[in-house]
């Protein structure tokens, strides 16, 4: 059994999980069956994804729609997990006889599939291991449900089959009624019920009056072409094929390629158009609800809906499908009076009066959603049943806005008191025809044109009357009933309250908001409140860093398109801005960033790293930015003075140095050793052994910290470290010949196996590193060739003048000479500290500094006098390391490895424990090291 949150980690990227969900999994993994009702976005997947990942057994999810499946089976594919479907469109024949082996982590099917498939296929599943059976939107399965599903009903069925197994119901939408139902269809057995909040605070509401028509239709192109440019992706939900047409053909001629999607299309262009625009090949979607539950794209940024849905819940829905990925997104909702008179038409075929009344409250409950003048947010949620104990969100259009306000008692007492008049049998066009003087058939047949009240209230407009109206009933003075698929209206007790305290010639005060069809405003129809959407989650970028977080997107789509993915699927929008805002400069920086899983970083983390580092230097960004600084945060803190930020890295032709002079992440160790080699001149193996250091350090781990030095972006001298190593032209065409050959540079041994023995590890990680600062070693050969012919001249020179100069000097370059007469007492190392250094795992590599027999000798000696002392030193390798995690359930931090691991330096085993990293073999959670 793997830990969950190892699990977490190497297969999702997480390292925490979200409320709710651990309790979840721990149900289903004790083999409870279990209803999770939360919000869409909120992890509701990760419960069935994780258990089959513990228990090494395959979870079973019934999902309803083929599409849906395929994009949940793609994404699942790109972390690493062994995800397949059954159903018509599978076309691989093996998936069959593989899924019943247990050959799948997880196993998407449709209800029917599920309900089809033989006895026999179960029963050989069963022996395998199954570790759940799941039903996703599990609302398809009750009838109070707007999304039911006939076939949904029969999964009861395999209750009997699948024996001992947890079954998992999942939903985003579920009143009590059909919570009730799905466990009662699903035959739960005390199942564990978690109900989780509806809010999505991430998604801005906003809904407007519409003017239908080609200016409104207009304005809203331009709009979201601005997002388009950012971008993002939008929806825009019609209610009729007319209107997604129209919508379409005004993007086509705006010059932005938008798909479109409703029921009349056939099922290839559909597919076509979801394919596009699931892949972000398409960032606009123009569609009828038709474009429903199959869309698990996590990154859409707005959800537009010209005309009002048919109910709350399907406006919930729809409008939820906006920002999944917890990044700020914008919903706006624009609809017309005659949304609310479709009441007969959704009607239409329901024979039963319960189905019909359910249609009209919910039609009535997306009405009030649209007309209320109080936090939206609130109403959404109490309308769901859920507590919202703030008045305001502070992100709504009305929480947003202020409303004017005024004393409108005498137009309350108007309208109130011709309602009262008119016997509570009407809906609100009837009074206010009246107060409007009309004298239509039926009024003149029902005599209301006798009331006092006729005709008092002509100086407003219909719609005027109708928004007080909206207001009078969303603050309890009229009550609104259904019957049928007629509503009307009555005076409600607090509307009797007001009228009993008035008179013709006096009211009470009743002060209300003004909204935009009393101000006049709604006759424009203008999109004047549509937000600019980039902007509130991005404010924590720099320009540089926006710039770098749209050009990363840019190469994660290109990476999608190259394997046939879609860009979210590699990862989400959330994890590049994470990434773009860390620049992480290795593997193991960009595995610990929240969302990286392994995959990625196995896969794609050459390229990224590669794209990040390339475009970083462009946008004159450091790289290791301030969030990958939760990769250092357990390392002790720099006391240098000057922290200044790396802002750039330039080579000047001439000296081969890039520029900078310091550097905010190094750390004091390191900072120290490039200090000792670039402004005192030392040799590595003068900084190796320095007298002040407590222990000496070894000459490799030396080198690495110059190497990082430089990758840092810190003045270096590259012609003097490459002649200290001996790199030669020659060497570097062997070296890029084996990284041709082995295809890639994540691990340096199969690039090491390639090559003679005297080229080094040092060699390699020496050229890999001026690579990556973008050093061309040609130029670093020329200048060698010049410092040669310099000293030629220069050692001519000096015999002939100082034959006696035979000793090398600290600050010229000691190490070229060592073979020699070094005479400098910091060429002693000890036999502990041979150099070597396990780098990816266990390569040991050695240092190859000129002259290093003679060296060896001398370590040798002085090991005799002091190996004895060290031995009981724990030294820190990897498995050492992996094993002692392992008898640690709650890990340990790097205090604890360094106090453990008393026999390794301190950066050796940071350096240690960041390959670990980043080969997933252990991960960090907040300041804990644990074993995957
Ligand atoms: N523990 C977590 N930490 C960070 N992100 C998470 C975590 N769990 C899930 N997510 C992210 O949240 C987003 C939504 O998750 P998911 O698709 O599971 O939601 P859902 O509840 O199933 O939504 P829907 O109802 O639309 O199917 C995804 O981008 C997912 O990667």
């Amino acid at each position: 059994m793997n830990s969950m949150s190892s699990v977490l980690k190497k297969y999702f990227g997480f390292s925490d999980f979200r409320p709710y969900q651990r309790e979840v999994i721990e149900e289903i993994i004790e083999k409870r069956d279990c209803l999770v009702v939360m919000a869409t976005g909120s992890g509701k997947s990760l419960c069935y994804q994780v258990p089959p990942l513990v228990v090494n057994k395959t979870g079973i999810v019934v999902s309803p729609l083929i599409s849906l499946m395929q994009d949940q089976v793609m994404t699942l594919k790109q972390r690493g997990i062994r995800a397949e479907y059954l159903g018509s469109a599978q076309k691989d024949s093996t998936v069959h006889s593989k899924a019943e082996r247990g050959q799948f982590d997880i196993l998407f099917m449709t209800p029917e599939k599920a309900c089809s498939v033989s006895t026999s296929f179960w029963s050989n599943l069963l022996k395998a291991g199954i570790s759940l059976f799941a039903v996703d939107e599990a609302h398809c399965i009750s009838e109070w449900g707007h999304d039911f599903r006939v076939e949904y009903k029969h999964l009861d069925n395999l209750r009997e089959v699948l024996v001992d197994v947890p079954f998992v119901g999942l939903t985003a939408t579920a009143t009590e009624k059909v919570r009730f139902d799905i466990i009662s269809s699903l035959k739960m057995n005390n199942p564990y019920v978690m109900v989780g909040s509806f809010d999505r605070p991430n998604l801005f509401y906003g809904v407007k009056l519409l003017n239908r028509g080609q200016p409104f239709i207009d304005e809203l192109v331009r709009e979201i072409s601005k997002e388009v440019a950012s971008g993002g992706s939008t929806i825009i939900y019609c209610t009729t094929i007319k209107d997604v047409e129209q919508i379409f053909k005004s993007f086509s001629e705006a010059g932005i390629e938008a798909g479109m999607y409703h029921g009349q299309m056939n099922g290839t262009a559909r597919e076509e158009s979801h394919r596009l625009f699931v892949r972000d090949e398409l960032q606009v979607m123009v569609a009828t609800v038709a474009f429903g539950m199959g869309i698990d794209k996590p990154n859409i940024r707005q959800v537009i809906h010209y005309g009002c849905p048919k109910s709350l819940e399907s406006y919930y829905q729809e409008s939820g499908r906006c920002g999944r990925d917890g990044i700020a997104s914008v919903c706006w909702l624009y609809y017309t009076r005659n949304d609310f008179a479709k009441g007969d038409f959704y009607c239409g075929d329901l024979k039963s009066e319960n189905q019909r009344k359910a249609v009209m409250e919910s039609l009535l409950a997306a009405e009030r959603y649209c007309v209320q003048t109080t936090c939206r947010r609130k109403f959404l949620l109490e309308y769901f049943g859920e507590r919202f104990s703030a008045d305001r969100c502070g992100n709504c259009d009305n929480c947003k806005v202020t409303k004017k306000e005024r004393d409108m008692s005498k137009e309350a007492f108007l309208l109130m008191a011709c309602i009262h008049s008119c016997r509570g049998k009407w809906g609100l066009n009837m009074p206010i025809d009246v107060l409007r003087g009309s004298r239509a058939r039926k009024i003149l047949e029902a005599q209301f044109d006798k009331l006092p009240l006729h005709g008092l209230g002509k100086s407003y407009p219909a719609n005027w009357w109708k928004a007080l109206g909206h207001q009078l009933i969303f603050q309890g003075y009229l009550k609104e009933t259904v019957s049928d698929v007629y509503r009307t209206l009555s005076v409600g007790s607090k509307g009797e309250q007001f009228l009993a305290s008035s008179r013709p010639d006096y009211q009470p005060p009743l002060v209300l908001p003004l909204t935009a069809e009393m101000h006049g405003e709604e006759d424009n129809g203008n999109t004047q409140e549509f937000k600019n959407l980039s902007t509130s989650e991005s404010e924590s970028f720099s320009e540089a860093e926006r710039h770098l977080y749209q050009l990363l997107l840019e190469e994660r789509l290109k990476l999608a398109r190259s394997v046939g993915t879609a860009p979210y699927a590699l990862c989400g929008d959330q994890t590049i801005r994470k990434i773009a805002l860390a620049r992480p400069s290795t593997k193991a920086r960009l595995a610990n960033i929240d969302g990286v899983n392994q995959h990625l970083v196995t896969k794609y983390g050459d390229h990224f790293l590669q794209v990040i580092q390339k475009l970083s230097r462009e946008l004159n960004l450091s790289l290791d930015g301030e969030s990958s600084l939760q990769t250092n945060e357990v390392r002790k803190v720099s006391s240098i003075a000057n922290k200044t930020k790396l802002t750039s890295v330039k080579l000047t032709s001439a000296k081969l140095t890039s520029t900078k002079l310091t550097s905010s992440r190094l750390t004091p160790a390191k900072l120290e050793a490039w200090k000792m080699w670039h402004e005192d001149g030392r040799s590595i193996q003068e900084i190796a052994n320095f007298p002040g250091r407590s222990a000496p350090i070894k000459e490799q781990t030396v080198a690495d910290y110059l190497l990082e030095a430089a990758q840092e972006g810190l003045a270096f001298d590259w012609v003097r470290f490459s002649e200290m190593i001996g790199l030669t032209v020659e060497i570097i065409s062997e070296i890029e010949g084996a990284i041709l050959k082995v295809g890639s540079t994540d691990k340096l041994k199969p690039i090491k196996n390639e090559l003679p023995e005297e080229i080094s590890y040092l060699h390699i990680k020496t050229y890999l590193s001026m690579r990556n600062c973008g050093i061309s070693f040609e130029t670093v050969q020329s200048e060698i060739h010049q410092t040669e012919e310099d000293d030629e001249r220069a050692h001519n020179a000096s015999n002939s003048s100082d034959p006696t100069l035979e000793t090398c000097h600290v600050e010229s370059h000691c190490e070229n000479d060592m073979s020699a007469k070094c005479s400098t007492e910091y060429c002693y190392l000890e036999i502990n500290e041979v150099p070597t250094l396990p780098v990816n795992g266990s390569e040991v590599h050695e240092l190859p500094l000129a002259g290093e027999g003679e060296f060896l000798n001398k370590r040798q000696k002085v090991s005799e006098t002091r190996g004895e002392a060290n031995s009981t030193k724990l030294k820190a390798t990897e498995s050492s390391v992996v094993e002692w995690l392992k008898n640690l359930n709650e890990g340990a931090t790097l205090s604890d490895a360094l106090e453990h691991f008393n026999g390794s330096s301190e950066d050796s085993v940071v350096e240690l424990l960041n390959c670990l990293e980043c080969d997933f073999s252990i991960y960090r959670k907040g300041n804990m090291y644990r074993v995957m």
